[in-house]
């Protein structure tokens, strides 16, 4: 596979190219890449995007922070290549996704909450793995994340909401990335979680869906549908 790397200078870059061969962004040469891998900013994302359409090649991007109105791009660029675009690319995470829905749907009257955790030069929050599982819950509950995200808690006369999903956000030291997403009721409490321990699990993740996404149809693909497991 010839893989070319958007953001090749950076922390996901490295752990990427520690894996496998990459041909760093501006491109000389588009006929010489299989497939282009985008961990970089969400500008450098619909910027490796355009070039994708241009050239026909298939693209994967992690990248997070995005926008909407860089999301409805994204959108509408998967009707001339296949994307797979996933805020993580863990398997954990892809399970974890999974497990939320279900708790989300089964624990009826419990409040949602999901703290973050992660390294001190991280820009976008919450991460885009918080909103990810936030959309799960909310998708589970039959309601949008853009109705029950709270984000953030500050002042003297708010109190919590029952639709409301919850998120808080740390960030310090070299943390890869942490997530909680805990139900609480009166009587019991239920807390799902999960830690990176490298970068090279989201890595690993990135190189298996650029072999998985190099010859499918026009569309956008998650970490579902490259790891094979149901939506
Ligand atoms: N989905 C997942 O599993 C994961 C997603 N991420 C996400 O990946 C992204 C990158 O994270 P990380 O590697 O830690 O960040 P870094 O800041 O370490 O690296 C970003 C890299 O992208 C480059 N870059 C930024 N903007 C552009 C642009 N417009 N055009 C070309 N290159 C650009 C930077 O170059 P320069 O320094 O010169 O600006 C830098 O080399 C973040 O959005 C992060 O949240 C991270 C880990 C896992
Ligand atoms: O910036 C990071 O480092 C990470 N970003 C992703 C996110 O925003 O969820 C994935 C992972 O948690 C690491």
């Amino acid at each position: 596979m010839k893989l070319g790397l958007v953001g090749g200078g950076g922390r996901m870059g490295e752990a990427i190219k520690a894996l496998h061969p990459a041909k760093d962004y501006p491109f000389a040469d588009a006929s010489k890449i299989d497939v282009v891998v985008d961990f970089s900013s969400p500008e450098g994302c619909v910027k490796a995007l355009a070039f994708c359409r241009e050239n026909g090649i298939p693209f994967v991007t992690g990248t997070t922070g995005i926008e909407d109105a860089q999301q409805a791009e994204i959108k509408a660029t998967a009707a001339d290549i296949a994307i797979v675009q996933s805020g993580n690319m863990s398997l954990g995470i892809t399970v974890l996704k999974h497990l939320v829905a279900t708790a989300a749907k089964s624990l009826e009257g419990f409040d949602i909450e999901i703290l973050e955790t992660h390294h001190r030069h991280k820009k976008d929050s919450p991460s885009g793995t918080a909103l990810l599982l936030g959309e799960a819950a909310a998708r589970a509950r039959g309601t949008a994340l853009s109705e029950a995200a709270h984000f953030g808690r500050h002042g003297r006369d708010e109190a919590r909401k029952a639709e409301e999903i919850g998120f808080a956000v740390r960030r310090g030291g070299g943390v890869f990335g942490e997530h909680e997403v805990g139900f609480y009721a009166d009587g019991e409490t239920i807390s799902l979680g999960h830690m990176a321990l490298s970068r090279e699990t989201f890595a690993s993740g990135a190189i298996k869906a650029a072999e998985w996404v190099i010859g499918k149809p026009a569309g956008l693909y998650g970490m579902d549908d490259v790891l094979g497991l149901s939506r």
